[in-house]
């Protein structure tokens, strides 16, 4: 249980990984692993597929010297040679239906594993990014993370599901169409290989940029998203202050600029192809006009030289397909780099492994609520190390206890929250709930004993019944509505058009702030915590929802420690303590009599903030 050592290690996604090379493919097998089986049944058809198209030219090197040969034409030998044509032609279609079969079977297999690995892949990094801390989200673009999702996973599909068999099979085809060539004729093979030499490393060196372009190209992509994803996720601001031909413009240019990267690559491919097909078979045209003259002169047969044209362009077909398959595999150990990259991310919060466990009474809240200390709090944003957010805060919150959180903008009430939910642990100092370092409960532990509303409630694309269950997953029908009633929440969900089953959209734009809060309460009172954590809205509510969210506030703090970042002098008024903080420290405390009697900043806050009340 090494704190230094978790809170020490870093969240952030490398920003700019070391160069991707096929290497890092490596990280995909824990993900190919599972399905060895499948593995082996499509290497299996790959092989009989690549068997069956090497035997192609045999059986037809055989149909010709053999079939049509001199010793097959014309007199006694005509129905010998009948029926050589006979089998022959009957053992090339046996050869085609093999063919058929397992390339079916190939395809299938390969396809198959594609679109499971890819799922898996998808499902994996999801998973991992959910629970990664605020301090990633701050460093990391959702965008980026959805077209890492989306993009970079469709590349390994395309690995996993195509370019893998191709490479597989084109290297058998050019692995057995050498062999091949070789039992055909020596001479001409050996100049082919030479040849060839020659021809490899120019595609080498070319394939080097093609990769370094890809890469490129999908970041470019990936900084398109992010920005669309930003925009539309404020298009009432966007559009409030005119800014749609400046976003579409924006938008345009860094699509522009992805399209110009996505250029640079495909020419560079383009160039790739031309030169791999160019040298190959300029090679082979000149290996063969040799073929030609040996033929001519005697010292070969026509069967053989047909059987090398076929082997040699089988060979020539195999190079020019891996070519463009090296290309697909520079595409998808860029994608793959990125995605391990994701799921390499370790969040500096972290759950100990032998956690503690908080009291019974805890876990159940129907005692009086949770005591709370905080003891010489420090703490700093981890991108801000040299401004302390909270500086030797210590706090002693008795079970039951209603504490009001006051100060200025940007004096540290939020960052108390966050330190209390643990999305960020403090860098000196200890929380304990009910006597236990925070540090030493699970995430989930610590998370299910506190409630929160905070200011703005996110309302998810579901009905009214589906958004308040997000407060407690297993909680009844009956549960919610009784909680809905106590946030006072009941009437107005009532009156929408199909009540409890009224699909609240997305953000929940059809409710007002005041009904998103009651929604946000009746969560937190269906959770049922010991501690509560309520940031109240500083915007204005009309007379009849500030009661109605003030009645709600007031039934869920029944039975329970809470914190109020206070905005309203009812509040204040009604909370046991009231703590004033500046520049993340506690500057006074008391209750509001107490403080407005000593004339010191919360008499002059006071004084500005609840003076609409
Ligand atoms: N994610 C963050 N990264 C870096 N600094 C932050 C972050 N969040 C807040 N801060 C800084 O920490 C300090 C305390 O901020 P905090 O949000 O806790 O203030 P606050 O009292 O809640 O203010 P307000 O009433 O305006 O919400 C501020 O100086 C703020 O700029």
């Amino acid at each position: 249980m090494n704190i230094k050592n978790l809170a020490n290690m870093s969240s952030s996604i490398k920003p700019e990984p070391a160069k991707g090379s096929i290497k890092t493919l490596i990280g995909l097998l824990p993900f190919l692993q599972p399905y060895k089986r499948q593995f082996l049944l499509a290497g299996l058809a790959l092989i009989v597929a690549a068997a069956a198209t090497l035997a192609i030219p045999y059986a037809f090197r055989q149909m010709i010297d053999l079939g049509f040969g001199s010793r097959g034409i014309g007199g006694a030998d005509a129905a010998a040679s009948t029926l050589h044509i006979d089998l022959y032609f009957l053992a090339l279609f046996g050869v085609a239906c093999i063919l058929g079969v397992a390339t079916a079977a190939r395809f299938y297999m390969v396809s198959w594993l594609g679109e499971r690995v890819t799922a898996d892949l998808r499902s994996a990094v999801y998973a991992h990014v959910v629970t990664q801390s605020p301090q990633f989200f701050e460093t990391t673009k959702t965008g980026e993370v959805l077209s890492r999702l989306t993009t970079d996973t469709t590349l390994i599909q395309t690995l996993v599901g195509t370019s893998i068999s191709m490479a597989l099979r084109n290297g058998l085809l050019f692995i057995g169409g050498m062999v091949m060539l070789f039992i055909t004729s020596v001479k001409l093979s050996s100049i082919i290989i030479v040849m060839l030499a020659a021809v490899v490393l120019p595609i080498v060196f070319y394939g080097r940029r093609v990769r370094k372009l890809s890469r490129e190209s999908q970041d470019r992509v990936a900084d398109a998203s992010a920005l669309a994803g930003e925009i539309l996720n404020a298009m009432p601001t966007v559009q409030a202050f005119t800014h749609e031909e400046i976003e579409a413009r924006r938008f345009g240019t860094s699509v522009e600029r992805a399209f110009h990267t996505a250029m640079q690559r495909i020419r560079a491919r383009s160039v790739l192809t031309m030169m791999a097909i160019l040298l190959v078979f300029g090679a082979i045209v000149f290996v063969l006009w040799l073929g030609a003259h040996a033929v001519v002169q005697g010292s070969m047969s026509g069967g053989q030289l047909g059987q090398f044209i076929l082997y040699a362009s089988l060979v020539a077909g195999s190079i020019g397909a891996l070519s463009e398959v090296l290309g697909d595999t520079q595409r998808a150990a860029g994608a793959t780099e990125r995605l391990l990259d994701l799921l390499a991310a370790q969040s500096p919060v972290q759950s100990v492994l032998l956690p503690e466990t908080l009291p019974a009474s805890l876990s159940s809240c129907t005692a009086n609520g949770a005591a709370l200390q905080l003891e010489d709090v420090v703490f700093h944003y981890p991108s801000r190390p040299d401004s302390n957010a909270l500086m030797h805060l210590s706090l002693d919150i008795k079970p039951g206890e209603t504490i009001a959180v006051v100060g200025p903008s940007g004096a540290g009430k939020t960052t108390l929250f966050q330190l209390l939910l643990r999305f960020y642990d403090p860098q000196q100092g200890r929380i304990t709930l009910d006597g236990v370092d925070i540090r030493f409960l699970t995430l989930s532990a610590l998370r299910s004993a506190i409630g929160i509303v905070p200011q703005d409630t996110v309302i998810f694309s579901e009905n009214a019944l589906e958004n308040i269950r997000f407060g407690r997953a297993d909680a009844s029908d009956d549960e919610v509505i009784a909680a809905a009633k106590m946030a006072a929440a009941h009437e107005f969900i009532e009156r929408l058009p199909q009540g409890y089953q009224s699909f609240l959209g997305e953000r929940g734009v059809r409710l007002s702030g005041g009904q998103r809060q009651r929604i946000a309460i009746a969560r937190a009172l269906l959770k049922n915590p010991p501690l509560l954590l309520l940031d109240e809205a500083t915007s204005a509510l009309d007379a009849e929802s500030e009661r109605l969210v003030q009645t709600a506030l007031e039934a869920a703090m029944v039975g329970r420690t809470t914190l109020v970042i206070a905005h309203r002098l009812a509040t204040v008024q009604r909370a046991d303590r009231i703590i004033v903080v500046e520049h993340g420290r506690i500057v006074e405390t008391g209750t509001h009599t107490e403080l407005i009697a000593q004339n010191g900043l919360y008499a002059s806050l006071a004084a500005l903030q609840f003076n609409t009340d």
